[in-house]
């Protein structure tokens, strides 16, 4: 059952099933459709219209100045990234096309996944990943943002991936040399040729520093990667601002502040500065609190990073999915999990930065038996506040104390609405209850601990995952309903959460993440802040 589940240290997933439960449709008879005011405005009467255009025609000079702004600032990469724009938008809609004309060769009609043009889920994503960097790293937030976007985007856009072509060794060379302002065999005996990794943003490659021989990596920064971004996020911007001018409702769910919000996290991502402070602040963390011997974040060699190149100690380890490695590489996989969880809870108020991406690429197990942390570009911060309201919410769901809940949700969520805290506790305890009778053998096949039956394990996964994102997500919008918006951490510690949870049911299926005496979720107050120092 999902609440046994719970109390086997499970946690909802942001995976969202194309078939949601019952409940996702409503609960206590409200409907919860979810939708933004942009899909779903349509029904206004002409009068509301028209006041609604008397009020905008007043914003028009304030539209048209910053959308020059805007463009000057832009500069003419802004006519290459549209001639871009339409090269994948022609790709995708002759995708689209080709996908029409099958399935009127049908009797079965146009499937609803093609009903929407290039606007249905799939082929959305599509235009994303063809429109490069920007658009993939957006997916990524739309598949993060259940409480913004509708749940069939949600789930498709988990599919978006961030992996790019390799740029050739040759431009990479170059970019390093200029980096380092001197030959490049003046700071590294070699570079290794062959990418170790090449992503949307950046290549990673494996090198030899000169005189200490030591084993490094260098994070580069793919060229011309900020032009784009600037490009890029500037029309995001523009159609934020004019999809807000047509439509002033939009301005309430702050459309605008959102893509600001994404603008201002994807430009820190392309400033390596930010990214060796956020792991110079993680290594202070870890060694103030004396666990050095337990984890590690890797080393940043100052001389040889800029904004665009960072030079990184190379860690060996493997992710923290590979179950057969790490069961060669210690006798205890569950010892390492609870390391890790430790450490990361730990991070969450003793330091100033908490790691918002530990998918299993980013998270290792090493070979000296540490829990490595790497890639620090995407982080969070999160108030004394909100964590404390965040662990009565844990708290609660394994020990089902729906008020308790409902007031940790009042708590996280901004809003200056009265609540009625046993109506929210009544709706959370339905929700709960509704899936109880969900696959209890899957839950059952988990927790008995058939660590020697992988894929049977991974199958179950999937199915658990989906059903425990749903609950989650029927979670987010009852809260909705009364009028709660949560902060972006809550989600991006939900994020991390499930991630754990997928580690849990890997590593130590029979380990109850939430209330095991020997992880302390419970934090750690910030007695010293490890904040990241300014490079
Ligand atoms: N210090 C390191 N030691 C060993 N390998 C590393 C190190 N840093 C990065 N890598 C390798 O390079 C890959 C990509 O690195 P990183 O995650 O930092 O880049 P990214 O562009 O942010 O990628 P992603 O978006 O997929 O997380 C890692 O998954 C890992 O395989």
């Amino acid at each position: 059952m999902a609440v046994s589940a719970f109390r086997n240290g499970c946690l909802p997933i942001f995976h969202i099933p194309p078939q949601l439960p019952r409940s996702a449709r409503k609960v206590d008879g409200r409907s919860k459709g979810f939708r933004l005011p942009l899909f779903a405005r349509y029904s206004q009467t002409q009068d509301v219209f028209s006041s609604r255009l008397r009020i905008s025609v007043e914003n028009l000079p304030k539209l048209v100045e910053d959308i020059v702004q805007t463009s000057i600032n832009t500069g003419p990469k802004g006519a290459l990234r549209l001639v871009q724009g339409i090269q994948a938008f022609v790709g995708v809609s002759g995708e689209w096309l080709a996908d029409v004309s099958k399935s009127t060769n049908t009797s079965a009609g146009l499937p609803p996944q093609l009903q929407l043009g290039l606007l249905s889920p799939l082929y959305l994503r599509r235009l994303f990943e063809r429109l490069g960097a920007t658009y993939i790293k957006l997916g990524q937030f739309i598949a993060s943002a259940p409480t913004l976007f509708p749940p069939e985007y949600v789930e498709e856009f988990q599919n978006c991936f961030d992996k790019a072509p390799a740029v050739p060794f040759q431009d990479i060379q170059t970019i390093i040399r200029e980096e380092l302002g001197r030959p490049i065999n003046s700071v590294y005996e070699y570079i290794d040729p062959t990418p170790i990794a090449s992503a949307s943003i950046a290549q990673v490659h494996g090198a030899r520093l000169k005189g200490s021989q030591e084993d490094v990596v260098v994070k580069v920064l793919k060229p011309g990667i900020e032009d784009i971004l600037v490009a890029d996020l500037n029309f995001v911007y523009i159609v934020a601002r004019i999809l807000e001018f047509l439509n002033p409702e939009l301005s309430r769910t702050s459309l605008v502040g959102i893509v600001k919000d994404i603008r201002e996290s994807m430009l820190d991502e392309v400033d390596f500065y930010k990214e060796a402070a956020n792991i110079e602040s993680f290594k202070r963390y870890l060694e103030d609190m004396g666990l050095t011997r337990q984890a590690t974040a890797p080393r940043v060699y100052q001389h040889c990073s800029t904004k665009r190149i960072l030079t990184m100690e190379r860690l060996y380890g493997v992710p923290l999915t590979d179950l057969d490695s790490i069961s060669s590489l210690v006798s205890s996989p569950e010892n390492s999990l609870i390391t890790a969880l430790n450490v990361w809870f730990g991070s969450l108020l003793a330091c100033e930065i908490f790691h918002a991406d530990v998918h299993a690429g980013n998270l290792w197990l090493l070979r000296d038996g540490r829990i490595g942390f790497l890639d620090f570009g995407i982080v969070g911060r999160i108030s004394p506040r909100t964590w404390a309201a965040m662990e009565v919410f844990l708290t609660s769901i394994a020990t089902e104390e729906y008020e308790s809940m409902a007031s940790a949700l009042i708590e996280m969520g901004a809003t200056n609405k009265d609540i009625d805290v046993k109506a929210f506790a009544r709706d959370l305890e339905k929700i709960f209850s509704s899936i109880q009778e969900l696959d209890t053998e899957i839950v059952v096949a988990t927790s008995r601990g058939t660590n020697t039956n992988a894929t049977a394990i991974s199958a179950n996964l999937v199915v658990d995952e989906r059903q425990m994102n749903a609950l989650f997500l029927d979670v987010v919008r009852a809260s909705e309903s009364y009028g709660l918006r949560f902060p972006r951490e809550f989600a991006l510690l939900m994020k991390q959460l499930l991630y754990f949870d997928r580690y849990t049911r890997l590593l130590a299926p029979n380990l109850n993440m939430l209330q095991d005496q020997r992880i302390s979720i419970v934090s750690n107050r910030r007695s010293k802040s490890y904040g990241a120092n300014k490079y």
